[in-house]
C-alpha cells in the first residue's frame, strides 16, 4: 500500500490530501500539522475550514485511509510520498520584508525530513514557493541522504480557488508536476503521475521541469490578479463616463481571445495569495535586475489598493463627506463567497478606513465569526487597535440586524444569501435612515429595482 504524508493541513494539504484518500482507497494518507487545536478539528464534526463538499469527502473516508495528526515524525517515516503544504506568508521583517516569501516554514518541514526519514521519499512541493526553492530543498535533503536513502524532489503546486476546492480538485484544468530532468527525476515524476490519473485524464496531468513549474504557480496568480486588476482600472473610467463595467467586461469577454472570466469588477482581490504571490515575483525580479518587470506587476498590487481605496472614498463622498456615528452596515467579511477564509480581503481595509473616519460598523457574514474580524481588525499594520474596534464593530447574526437603523448598507462579498432574490430589501429600506444608501462592490444587485424601493444606489463600474 502507497502510503501518503501530507505536511500542514491548512486550506490546500487538507482539501488536496483528503480527495487523494477520497480517489484512491488503496493509498493511506495521513495528513500532520503542529497546530494541535486544527488537528483536533479535522478529527471533529467541525471541520476548521468551510468549503462546500468538504465534509462529505472527509467524512466518507476519515478512520479509514485518511487521518489527521500530531505525530510529524511518525508520518514522515511511514511515507512514500510527502506533500510539503505549508504556508509561505510574506516576510514581515528583515530581507525583503513586505515582498519576499517566508521561506522558514518550508525549511522547517524540509529539515524535519531529512532528520527523521529511515527509507527514500518523494518529496513534493506544493506550497507556492519562489523559483528555485525545490534547489535549497533538495540541498538540505541530499545533505542528509546516503547510499540507502534517496529523496527526490518534485513540484506540484496547487491551483485550486477557494470555495470550488473539492470541484477543482475532482475535476482540474490541469495538474502540474515538475521534476528534474534526470532519470531519478523522471521516475519520481511517473510516480505522482500515476496517483493523479487515478481520477484525472491523463492529457491533463502536465509535466514540465522543476523551475518552470515553481514559476508557472506564480504567474498563474499574476495573469489571474492582473485580469482583475485591468478590469477594475476600467470600472474607474467606467464611474467617470457613464460606462458600464459589467457590459464593458461581456464585449470584451465574447472575444475568445479574451475569455469570460475573470473579469467582474469588485471592490478589490483579496485573499492570502495574489498579493502575496506577486509580491513574490516582484521581489524574484528585482533580485534578477529587472526593474520594469518588478514595476509592471507591482502596478497589479497597486491598482488593487487604489480600488479599495477608491470604493471608501465613494462611501465617505456620497455620504455627505462624513461617516462620524453614521452606522454602515457592511454584509460580508470573507474575501470572497463561499469560504470563511478573511486573509488580505477587500473587507478588513474598507473596515479599517471607516473605522478611522469614526463611523459605526455592524457586519454580518455568514461564515465569519466575531472572533475573527477582531482579531483581523487589530492585526499589526491594519490600522485600528482593540478599543476603536471594540467602540466602532458590531458583528450581528443576520444581514437584517446588521441594516437595522443603518445609514448605509455596502456589500463587501457575494454570497448568494445576499442577493434580491435571498433578502427583502423593502424589509431592510424600511429598517434604515432615510436616504438609505447601497454600495454595491461585488455587482450582485438590481440597482434599478432598488431605486424604485426608494435606496440611493452606488455600484462599483457605474454611475448613475
Ligand atoms: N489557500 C489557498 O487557496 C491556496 C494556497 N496555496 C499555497 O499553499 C500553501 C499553504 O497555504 P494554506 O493551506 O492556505 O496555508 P495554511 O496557513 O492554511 O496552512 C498551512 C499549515 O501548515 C502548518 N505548518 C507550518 N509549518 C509546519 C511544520 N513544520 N510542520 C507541520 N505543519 C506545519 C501550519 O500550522 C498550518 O496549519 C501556501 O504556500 C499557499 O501559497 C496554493 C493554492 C491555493
Ligand atoms: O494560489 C492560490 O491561493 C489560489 O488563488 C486564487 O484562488 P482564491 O484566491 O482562492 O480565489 P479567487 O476565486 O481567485 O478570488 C481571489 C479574489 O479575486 C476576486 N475576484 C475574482 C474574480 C473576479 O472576476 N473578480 C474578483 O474581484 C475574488 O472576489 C477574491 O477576492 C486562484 O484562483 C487559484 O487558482 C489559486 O490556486
Amino acid at each position: 500500500m502507497v502510503n501518503i504524508c501530507c505536511i500542514g493541513a491548512g486550506y490546500v494539504g487538507g482539501p488536496s490530501c483528503a480527495v487523494i484518500a477520497y480517489q484512491c482507497h488503496d493509498i493511506n494518507v495521513t495528513i500532520v500539522d503542529l497546530n494541535q487545536a486544527r488537528i483536533d478539528a479535522w478529527n471533529s464534526d467541525h471541520l476548521p475550514i468551510y468549503e462546500p463538499g468538504l465534509d462529505e469527502i472527509v467524512f466518507a473516508r476519515r478512520g479509514k485511509n485518511l487521518f489527521f495528526s500530531t505525530n510529524v515524525d511518525q508520518a514522515i517515516i511511514d511515507a512514500d510520498l510527502i506533500f510539503v503544504s505549508v504556508n509561505t506568508p510574506t516576510k514581515k521583517t528583515g530581507m525583503g520584508a513586505g515582498m519576499a516569501a517566508d521561506l522558514a516554514y518550508i525549511e522547517t518541514a524540509t529539515r524535519r525530513i531529512a532528520q527523521v526519514s529511515t527509507t527514500s521519499k518523494i518529496v513534493i512541493e506544493k506550497s507556492t514557493v519562489p523559483c528555485r526553492t525545490a534547489q535549497s530543498m533538495r540541498t538540505i535533503l541530499e545533505a542528509n541522504s546516503s547510499k540507502d536513502i534517496r529523496f527526490d524532489i518534485l513540484s506540484n503546486p496547487e491551483f485550486l480557488a477557494e470555495g470550488t476546492a473539492i470541484s477543482d480538485l475532482t475535476n482540474p484544468d490541469r495538474v502540474l508536476i515538475g521534476c528534474l530532468q534526470t532519470p531519478e527525476g523522471f521516475a519520481a515524476q511517473q510516480k505522482l503521475v500515476d496517483v493523479y490519473t487515478r481520477w484525472i485524464p491523463k492529457e491533463r496531468v502536465i509535466t514540465m521541469n522543476l523551475w518552470s513549474s515553481e514559476l508557472s504557480k506564480l504567474a498563474a496568480n499574476a495573469l489571474l490578479a492582473q485580469r482583475i486588476s485591468s478590469i477594475n482600472a476600467l470600472s474607474a473610467i467606467c464611474e467617470a463616463t457613464g460606462a458600464d463595467v459589467d457590459e464593458v467586461a461581456y464585449a470584451c469577454g465574447t472575444d475568445s481571445r479574451i475569455g469570460p472570466k475573470f473579469l467582474k469588477a469588485s471592490v478589490g482581490f483579496g485573499g492570502s495569495c495574489f498579493q502575496k504571490d506577486i509580491l513574490n515575483l516582484v521581489y524574484l525580479s528585482e533580485q534578477l535586475f529587472l526593474p520594469e518587470v518588478a514595476a509592471y506587476w507591482k502596478s497589479v498590487v497597486t491598482m488593487n489598493e487604489y480600488q479599495k481605496m477608491r470604493f471608501t472614498h465613494r462611501i465617505v463622498r456620497t455620504l455627505f463627506n462624513t461617516v462620524t456615528n453614521k452606522r454602515i452596515a457592511m454584509l460580508g467579511f470573507a474575501f470572497k463567497k463561499d469560504t470563511g477564509d478573511t486573509r488580505e480581503s477587500a473587507a478588513i481595509t474598507l473596515c479599517s478606513y471607516l473605522i478611522q473616519e469614526h463611523a459605526r460598523i455592524a457586519i454580518y457574514d455568514p461564515k465569519v465569526s466575531a472572533k475573527q474580524i477582531k482579531m483581523d481588525l487589530t492585526e499589526p499594520g491594519v490600522g485600528t487597535n482593540e478599543a476603536e474596534v471594540d467602540k466602532h464593530v458590531q458583528v450581528c447574526q443576520s444581514a437584517y440586524e446588521a441594516c437595522a437603523g443603518a445609514d448605509a448598507l455596502v456589500i463587501c462579498t457575494e454570497w448568494d444569501e445576499f442577493k434580491m432574490q435571498q433578502l427583502d430589501y423593502q424589509k431592510i429600506y424600511d429598517s434604515m435612515q432615510k436616504p438609505a444608501f447601497i454600495f454595491d462592490g461585488r455587482l450582485i444587485l438590481d440597482a434599478p429595482k432598488l431605486r424604485e424601493i426608494g435606496f440611493k444606489v452606488e455600484t462599483i463600474g457605474k454611475s448613475i
